[in-house]
């Protein structure tokens, strides 16, 4: 049975034992999980298969970025490994992501396709370094924008976008949102930040959180932590 948890715990590890043994301490009705660029360079499909095995669905998140035929061929490689979620780079352009929407139709593959705006761990300086001489949410609103008009399912970007994208880009419109740090964690590298209450409050469809759970020393006390900030704030 499909999970209707708006969790998804990212597994961030080294090393595919790591990574099923944290997925063993926790619950596919609970959660999906998101499997990135680190283990996947590690362990491969291997992984994606293990997961499903153990109930889960995954979201592959290897933020594709390169020209319109490789990513078309990235997408359909990972949703035929019957990935819940893949994603790309919105700054690939228009060009990039309808190839890879078109692909997936073209094959039936009904995967959750969806685009990075601007990275959670980006703020105004990070973006005026690459020439972007907007602040982030500016720059999020225009590249969700594109995405949605290129055929994506949704996108990532902060909690903190996710009303002005609501309104921009409809209720349906997915919006997977990082830097998601419960009452009780720090905020460590992550930049534009927000509890997962004030998260879903803003429209966030689906909430990524990784340390405040694989780092807690009881991962699923850590999970459950988490559903009561959401079940108290309803
Ligand atoms: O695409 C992502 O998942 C992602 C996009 C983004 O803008 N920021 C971001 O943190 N992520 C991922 O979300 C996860 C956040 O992990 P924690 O900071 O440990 O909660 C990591 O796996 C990041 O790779």
């Amino acid at each position: 049975m499909p999970t209707d948890s708006p969790l998804i715990i990212a597994l961030d590890y080294a090393s595919l034992d790591a990574a099923l043994c944290m997925a063993d301490s926790l619950d596919p009705a609970r959660c999906r999980l998101k499997v990135g660029k680190e283990l996947f360079t590690r362990s491969g499909p291997d992984v994606v298969d293990a997961l499903h095995g153990r109930g889960f669905e995954v979201f592959l998140d290897l933020k594709f970025h390169d020209i319109p035929n490789t990513v078309a061929g990235a997408v359909q490689a990972a949703a035929e490994q019957g990935v819940w979620m893949v994603n790309v780079h919105a700054g690939g352009g228009r060009r990039m992501m309808e190839a890879a929407k078109e692909r997936l139709q073209h094959h039936g593959l009904s995967t959750h396709l969806i685009a990075v705006t601007v990275l959670t761990s980006m703020e105004a300086e990070d973006l005026a370094e690459v020439g972007v001489n907007v602040t982030p949410a500016e720059q999020v609103e225009r590249l969700a924008l594109l995405a949605s008009r290129s055929g994506m399912d949704g996108v990532v970007c902060s909690a903190r976008e996710s009303a002005r994208l609501r309104e921009l880009c409809g209720e349906g419109f997915l919006k997977v949102t990082p830097g998601i740090r419960p009452s009780f964690a720090i905020a460590g590298d992550q930049r534009r930040v927000m509890t997962p209450r004030d998260a879903l409050n803003a429209g966030s469809t689906h909430l990524v959180v990784g340390r405040p759970v694989t780092q807690a020393k009881d991962p699923m006390e850590a999970l459950t932590a988490i559903e009561l900030e959401l079940a108290e704030g309803l």
